[in-house]
Parts: C-alpha cells; structure tokens; sequence
C-alpha cells in the first residue's frame, strides 16, 4: 500500500492539545538528553518527570499520563526500572514508548529491548537501522547513528507494528508512521537536527505525549513527527549552526502554539 501524506491540520491540532492537555510523561531516558528532552516537553505545553529509582518508577508511572522507555544508556540497574515502571503503566492503563538507542550490535539493550516489546508498547520510535534491527532484518547501525535511510526500513517498520501491535515511526529525511496496515509519511526537518545531539531521543518523548491524546494513535504519532519536521524546518532557516539550533529549535516548538502553526 502507497503512503498516505500526513495533514498539516491534523499537526496543528495535535501542536495545540499537547499544550491544551500538557500530559505528565514519565520519561527514563539515557544520561545524554535529559535536559534537551525535558525542555522539549515544556516546549510543546507537556510536563516531563524523570523519576529513575525502580520503587518510586513504579508508582510515577501509574500517575504520569504516559511513559518513555529510551535505552541508550542502559545499565542493570536502569533495566530493573524500566521494567518496574512498564508493569505500572500496563497496570494501570498508560501508554508506554520505546526508542531503542542503538539495538542490534550490543547484545545486552537488544535482549532487553526484545524482552519489553512482549510488554506491548504503544509506540515505538527510531531510526531506519535501529528498526531493521529490531524488526530482525539487520545488524543495527553506527552507535547511535543510523547508516541506512528511512525508505529503507518501511517494510521492517510494518512488520514490528503487526507483531507488536505498536504504532512505530522510522524516521530521517523523511519519517514513516505506521500501524501495521496505514502509513504516513512526513516531509521536512533539516539535516542540521542530526548534528546537535538528542533530537531523536526527544521526538520519542513527544510520541510518547502524542499516545496520552485521544483519537487516532496513528495520526497522533505521525503529528508529533510533524511537529518536529516543521519546527526543524524554521529552526534550521534562522539558524547558523549546532550552536545556536537547539535554542531556535525550542523556541520553534513553542512558537507552534503559541502563535498558530
Ligand atoms: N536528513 C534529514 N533531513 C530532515 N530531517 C531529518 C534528517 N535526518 C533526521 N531528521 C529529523 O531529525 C529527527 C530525529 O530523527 P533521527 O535522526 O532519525 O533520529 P535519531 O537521532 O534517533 O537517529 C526527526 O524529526 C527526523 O525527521
Ligand atoms: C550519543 C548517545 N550515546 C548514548 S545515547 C546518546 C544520545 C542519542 O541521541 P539521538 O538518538 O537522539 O541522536
Ligand atoms: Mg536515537
């Protein structure tokens, strides 16, 4: 089946109920963008918590409105929390997020990684390598980095959301958003959002909010995608570099709904 294009009507509408709502995420992210990701929560009117030891993750994320599960930098430590604040979400009904960092090469976040998705995430964001990787048709990519293009792992990405039951969105130059039998593609960005670090890491915090809306899980994770690609886009035309993007970036994210997309 042909992409379909996302709406641009249905990414304001998600830039305004992210701010409207402002879901409390429950983020356990890796130690590199933590702050990134919290200020691009409070950028788009969402409340970020990282609430990291695996008692008090238990009970936040039954509170929280929605989870993120990021494993990029996994210890057994983290793990024992991760899993703790999954089993609060399922129990108490709130969705969960995974993006997993750089699967495929290292074996411990891979058998992790594997492990939670028969905890039935509702989302799963990353990029091409590391949903080929996780779908079993690759070997993962550079690090974190990606080394094949989001066209690439379409199919990969159909296959995980069929086993899985999650909406998962690969992303690149253009992103991909499927639920196993639709998919959305959307246009825009900048390159440049691969050159500060944590872009990534933050857009899954923003799927991760995307899944605490009502309507369409589909729709609402390809418009976070698209609130992304549109700040990233007005960003990168003020911006002169990786210096002072992550600030346009921020400011771009907010201006969405404070002023109208
Ligand atoms: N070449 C590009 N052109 C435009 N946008 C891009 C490009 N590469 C990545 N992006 C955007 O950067 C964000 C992070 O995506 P990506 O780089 O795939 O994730 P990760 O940092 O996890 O590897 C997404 O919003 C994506 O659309
Ligand atoms: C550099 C790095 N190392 C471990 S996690 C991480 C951040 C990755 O961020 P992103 O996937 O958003 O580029
Ligand atoms: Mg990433």
């Amino acid at each position: 089946m042909q992409p379909d294009l996302l709406s641009p009507a249905h990414t304001a509408h998600v830039a305004s109920q992210l701010a409207t709502r402002s879901p409390l995420i429950h983020c356990l992210t890796n130690q590199v963008v933590q702050s990134f990701t919290a200020n691009v929560l409070l950028a788009v009117g969402a409340s970020p918590a990282m609430v990291v030891d695996h008692e008090e993750a238990l009970a936040f994320s039954a509170i929280a409105d929605a989870l993120l599960i990021n494993i990029g930098t996994l210890t057994r430590e983290q793990a024992l929390a991760m899993r703790a604040a999954i089993d609060g979400a399922n129990r108490a009904g709130k969705p969960w997020t995974l993006d997993p960092v750089a699967v495929g090469p290292l074996a411990f976040r891979s058998r992790f990684a594997r492990e939670i998705l028969a905890q039935k995430p509702a989302a799963i964001r990353g990029n091409a390598s590391e949903i080929l990787a996780l779908a079993g048709n690759g070997a993962g990519g550079r690090g974190v980095d990606a080394t094949q293009g989001a066209q690439e792992a379409v199919s990969a990405a159909r296959e995980l959301a069929q086993q899985t039951g999650a909406i998962v969105a690969v992303t690149g130059e253009v992103d991909y958003v499927t639920d196993g039998d639709r998919t959305l593609t959307i246009t825009g960005g900048d390159p440049l959002m691969t050159r500060v670090v944590g872009t990534g890491c933050a857009l899954s915090a923003v799927v991760a909010a995307a899944c605490a809306l009502p309507g369409s899980r589909l729709e609402n994770v390809a418009a976070a995608c698209g609130v992304f690609a549109l700040a990233g886009k007005r960003a990168a035309a003020q911006s002169q570099g990786p210096g002072s993007f992550p600030s346009l970036f921020l400011d771009a994210l907010y201006q969405l709904h404070t002023e109208g997309a």
